[in-house]
Formats: C-alpha cells, structure tokens, sequence
C-alpha cells in the first residue's frame, strides 16, 4: 500500500488544474493564478522531476477576447471561446514557464486518440519523447474537434488516462476545493475526507454540481471519478486545492489522498477496462459468465445467446450476463455479422472443428469489470 510519504519522492508528475482554480470571480482566466502554478511546477523541473500539466481553462480564456459574459451553453460558441483561449492559455504557459528556462509542448487530445489503441500509441510516444526532451507538455481536450457524443468533458478523466498512458507516479487533481468532502463543502457538518483506501470509504459520500460560476464542467463526482481510476491503475492521487499546490506536492497532510492499489494492472487490461468505448454487446449464458470471471476461459461461440452492435474483429465488445448486468470487456475474435451467422447455425467451412468451440473472445483479451463498475449502456 502506498502512503502520503511516496507523494514527496514521486519522480513523474501528472498535475490537473481545473477552469475553476484559473478564473476569478467573474469566470474569466485570472492569469495571476496560472503564474502561481507554474511557480510551483517549475521548482519541481528544477528538482529534476518530469511534469506533464494538464490545463483546463481555454474556454474561460477566451471569454474576455469574446466580449462574453459568461460559458456559453452551445457547444459551437463553447468550441469558439476554446479556439481562442486555448491559445491565449498556451503563450501565458509558454512565457510563465520561459522564465524559469522551461519550454512547454501543447498537447490536444480528443476521446478518440485514448479510445483507439494506435492512436493510444501515438499519444504515449510523443509525451514520451517530450518527457526525455524536458519539455513540458501541457495538455487539454481538443474542444474545437470534440462534440457532445465525443468528448472527455471534464479534464478529470483525461488526466487520469494521461497518467496511465506515460506511467506516473503520482496524480494531482488540483480544483477550487480543499479537499473531497463527505458533503456540500459549504453545508454545515460537512467534513473533509483525508485518505481513501478503497470504496469502502466513499460509500455514503455525496457530491453535488461543479460549484462558483459554473465554469468548472465535472465537479467533484468527476474528480473521485478519475481518482478511482488512476488509483486502480497503481498511481496514488492527491486531490486538493490549486492554492496548496506546493504542500500537496511536498506530500503535506493537505486535501485528499487515494491510496493506490497495490498492483498495476497489465497495461493493455487497463486500456481496454476504462479508455476504450465498446462497438457492442455480447450477452453470454450463466455459465460463461462462471467461466470468465472465476477461471478466466474464453468466451466460446456456444456460451453466447445475444450479440449487438456492429463490431469487426480486434474490437471492444461488452460481455453482459443474462440481465445486462457488466461482466468484463474484451477483444472481439469474430465479427458481429459472423458470429450472428454462427448463432443462426449457418455452417463456417473455414476455421476448425465444430462452431461452438469458435473463441468469441480470448482469454488474453479479457477485462473483468468490478460489480460497481459502470459499461457502455449499448453499442456505439
Ligand atoms: N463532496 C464534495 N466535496 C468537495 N467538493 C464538492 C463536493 N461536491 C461538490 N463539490 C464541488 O465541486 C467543485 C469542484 O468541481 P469543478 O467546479 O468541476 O472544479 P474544476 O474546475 O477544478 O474541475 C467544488 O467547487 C465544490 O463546490
Ligand atoms: N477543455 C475545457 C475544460 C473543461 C472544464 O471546465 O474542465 P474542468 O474545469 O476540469 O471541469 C477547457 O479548457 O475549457
């Protein structure tokens, strides 16, 4: 298990500021805050750390170039605002972080780049190399190309992908709040939640909309969110707030901490379990269900009694019990159209032995979802 006093030794940083700690009041880019950040950031490079920032913000910078009083609600005037800012956003890191010697690299993603694994490949290879070159590379959802069906949203869950993508040590989600609280942080009562262990300690916790001036876009279910999953992928996370930045790196006793788990899981089962988005549906009978969870066997074609979706082979499917519930993720060995055919009986005459026996999906290819866990609610 890891504790607050790994924070401190953590060698590959990945930082999230959210729009909320970058804006003042009125919701428009405070750059003095961003200064303070890079600050904090700079004195970690110096220490030899490498920092891969991931920067919300590019709609609220491009709010006052707008003559906007306020985030608009339609995604193209979002789309808009993010043209501008983001790249008012990137020269105010580019200059803040050029006083220090530091030179930053713009990273935009969308969903698709995480989702898809040559693109996944891509992403990791050119942080990489940012990474060796010691640039930092400040990172942010490509809202101008992202649309309502295809977009991360909030930076939460990027930041948590991120960390996984480039094997972080450390997550640190840095927003408007001290800390997760177990209620409405401003509602008497309400107490800060210093350490997560498991789920054992969210259960009974709320979390409610983003808060002040509704610039922030996940709020702090987002947040615990990505915490959960970046700490299920054997990175601890610190939650707190921007203006702690510099104790919550030291590893102070400051805001959230998440424990880690305590193995990493193969890489390729991670990806598959939270940066893929399933092209379908396979609903297998009980005794599959028995076979993948318990003894981690193939899913065979025999086992299967439903398919949706419209996938090809080496695709994400979700396997699904009898009543819909979640059962685990994996690679598709058979097309849907195929597999429809050999559920109908029609004879195969090109792969061996008897069609039941055909592997659906292998054992290899197999992401087991926890029974909380959430899937795709149908194919994409
Ligand atoms: N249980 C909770 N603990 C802490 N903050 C909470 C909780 N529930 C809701 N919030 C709200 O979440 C907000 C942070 O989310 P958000 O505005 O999306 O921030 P960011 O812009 O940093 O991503 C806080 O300002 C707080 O009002
Ligand atoms: N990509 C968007 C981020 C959206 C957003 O507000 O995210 P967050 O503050 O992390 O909840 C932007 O740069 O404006």
């Amino acid at each position: 298990m890891t504790g607050r006093q790994d924070v401190a030794g953590a060698h590959r940083i990945v930082v999230k500021i959210g729009s909320s700690s970058l804006t003042s009041e009125s919701g428009r880019l405070d750059p003095h805050r961003l200064d303070a950040l890079v600050e904090v950031l700079a004195a970690l490079c110096a220490r030899g750390k490498s920092v891969v920032l991931v920067s919300s913000g590019a709609v609220a910078a491009g709010l006052a170039p707008l003559g906007l009083a306020a985030r608009p609600t339609e995604l193209s005037g979002q789309q808009a605002a993010a043209s501008v800012g983001q790249g008012l956003l990137m020269a105010r890191y580019g200059a803040q972080f050029g006083r220090y010697g530091i030179q930053v690299g713009q990273v935009l993603l969308t969903a698709d780049d995480i989702t898809r694994r040559d693109h996944y490949h891509n992403a990791r290879r050119t942080l990489k190399k940012l990474m060796q070159m010691g640039i930092v590379p400040v990172v942010n959802e490509n809202d101008v190309v992202a649309t309502h069906e295809v977009r991360f949203g909030d930076n939460d869950r990027l930041a948590a992908l991120v960390a996984e993508l480039i094997g972080a040590d450390l997550l640190v989600l840095l927003s408007d709040v001290e800390a997760l609280y177990d209620g409405d942080p401003l509602a008497d009562g309400s107490s800060p939640v210093a350490e997560v262990r498991g789920p054992a300690d969210l259960a009974g916790i709320r979390t409610s909309a983003p808060g002040r001036s509704g610039v922030g876009t996940g709020g702090m279910a987002a947040k615990v969110q990505a915490a959960t999953t970046a700490a299920g992928a054997g990175i601890p996370v610190v939650l707190a707030a921007a203006w702690n930045a510099r104790e919550a790196l030291a590893g102070g006793r400051t805001g959230t901490y998440f424990h880690a788990a305590r193995q990493r899981p193969a890489e390729q089962l991670f990806w598959l379990a939270h940066a893929t988005a399933p092209r379908g549906r396979i609903t297998i009978d009980a005794g599959t269900v028995q076979d993948v969870r318990e003894h981690r066997r193939p899913v065979l074609c025999g086992g299967v009694t439903a398919v949706e979706g419209q996938f090809a082979v080496g695709d994400p499917v979700d396997l699904v019990d009898g009543s819909g519930g979640a059962v685990a993720r994996g690679l598709a060995r058979q097309a849907a159209g195929d597999l429809i055919r050999l559920l109908a009986g029609v004879p195969v005459t090109d792969g061996p032995g008897a069609s039941a026996y055909f592997e659906v999906v292998g054992a290899d290819d197999v992401a087991l979802f926890a029974p909380h866990d959430q899937v795709g609610t149908g194919p994409a």
